[in-house]
């Protein structure tokens, strides 16, 4: 196969900033994705309704003219989310979920729920009204390994919580163990999963084999092939629970190039090219519009978009960086390195 066309894509795993860096990031989603599911980890975090409307209002103001991209706005959980809250997030419209964010487990995390018990009666409200719950799925405890972390949430935090609230949606976020592949596969179906293209494509070697490559650290942290091979089976399985999340999440190239580098792969400028390039690892492009465009809206309940894309197999370079908020540069993924998909002008 040299070219492919599918239903227009949509991710549902998208960090987008705000301000400066918002302008320089939200086009280069906008030109492949129809839609987006917009995290709502800023700082100070978006934790109520009327945040989350003027938030997006920010993101349609920042689009290039003419664009017709569409941001799904998230909640962000804390200890303290009122169900009134979640009233109000069903009743908008424009919030379409709640996120998850253990206190500590990843970039502007200090203020995710520190014990789920206090949030029992916020998500038992999230239950009656149909809203999905999307999980950074690691736990925190300083005592276990970084690499253990997603496994250990699974049976510390994630079955517990379906056990108290089994109709409950989950999106299990960037899942990146097999554990993780196989507990998704064999959940009911309101748990689903969004699956990177670059926990697709990369195991921790590229990481830290031959040198320590900031680019390449996110959480979770990229795992060993083992676990690389189970994502891939369960994208291309045709399963409707895995679809497509980027977690393209921008920080400043010095943010990433530092003694104390932040967590976050930028992804965004090569999204799709990037996945079909996965699918195409594993023969299985026959199963990318499945992944990329069909399966989230099921699961959101969302119509597909009524417009295609066509990738075909052509080189093109990265380039080696763009320009971010406050002078500062921002690097792609495979920044300057060469790509065997292309999205057909
Ligand atoms: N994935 C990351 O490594 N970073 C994300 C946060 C997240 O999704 O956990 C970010 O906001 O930078
Ligand atoms: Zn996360
Ligand atoms: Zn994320």
């Amino acid at each position: 196969m040299d070219t492919v066309t599918l239903t227009r894509p949509d991710d549902w795993h998208l960090h987008l900033r705000d301000g400066e860096a918002l302008k320089a990031v939200v086009g280069h989603t906008a030109a492949q994705m129809g839609r987006a599911i917009i995290m709502p980890n800023l700082t100070p975090p978006i934790t109520t309704t009327s945040q989350a409307i003027d938030y997006r209002q920010r993101i349609l103001d920042a689009l290039p003219a003419g664009s017709t991209f569409e941001p799904l706005m998230v909640l962000y959980l804390t200890d303290t989310t009122p169900p009134e809250e979640i009233e109000r997030a069903a009743q908008s419209g424009i919030v379409k979920a709640v996120k998850l964010y253990p206190a500590g487990a990843t970039t502007n995390s200090d203020s995710g729920v520190t014990d789920l018990a206090h949030c029992d009666a916020t998500i038992a409200k999230m239950v009656e009204v149909g809203m999905p719950l999307l999980v950074h799925g690691e736990v925190t405890t300083a005592e276990i390994d970084i690499f253990d972390r997603e496994a250990v949430f699974i049976e510390k935090v994630m079955k517990p919580l379906l056990a108290r609230h089994p109709t409950l949606k989950v999106v299990f976020e960037h899942i990146t163990t097999q554990q993780a592949a196989e507990f998704v596969a064999q959940a009911p179906d309101n748990v689903a999963a969004t699956i990177t293209a670059h926990h697709l494509l990369f195991n921790r070697n590229k990481m830290l084999v031959g040198g320590i490559r900031p680019h390449y650290y996110c959480l979770p942290i990229l795992k060993r092939e083992q676990h690389r091979q189970a994502l891939l089976k369960a994208a291309t399985s045709g399963s409707h629970k895995f679809f497509l999340g980027t977690d393209s999440a921008p920080h400043s190239q010095g943010a990433k190039e530092s003694s104390c580098g932040c967590a976050g792969a930028y992804t965004a400028p090569a999204a799709i090219e990037l996945y079909a390039t996965a699918f195409d690892e594993m023969n299985a492009l026959d199963k990318l519009e499945a992944f990329a465009s069909l399966n989230g809206p099921r699961f959101y309940g969302l119509t597909p978009n009524a417009d295609t894309m066509t990738l075909e197999r052509r080189e093109w370079r990265l380039p080696e960086s763009y320009s971010y908020a406050q002078g500062e540069s921002i690097i792609p993924l495979l920044a300057g390195e060469s790509l065997g998909w292309a999205i057909k002008a």
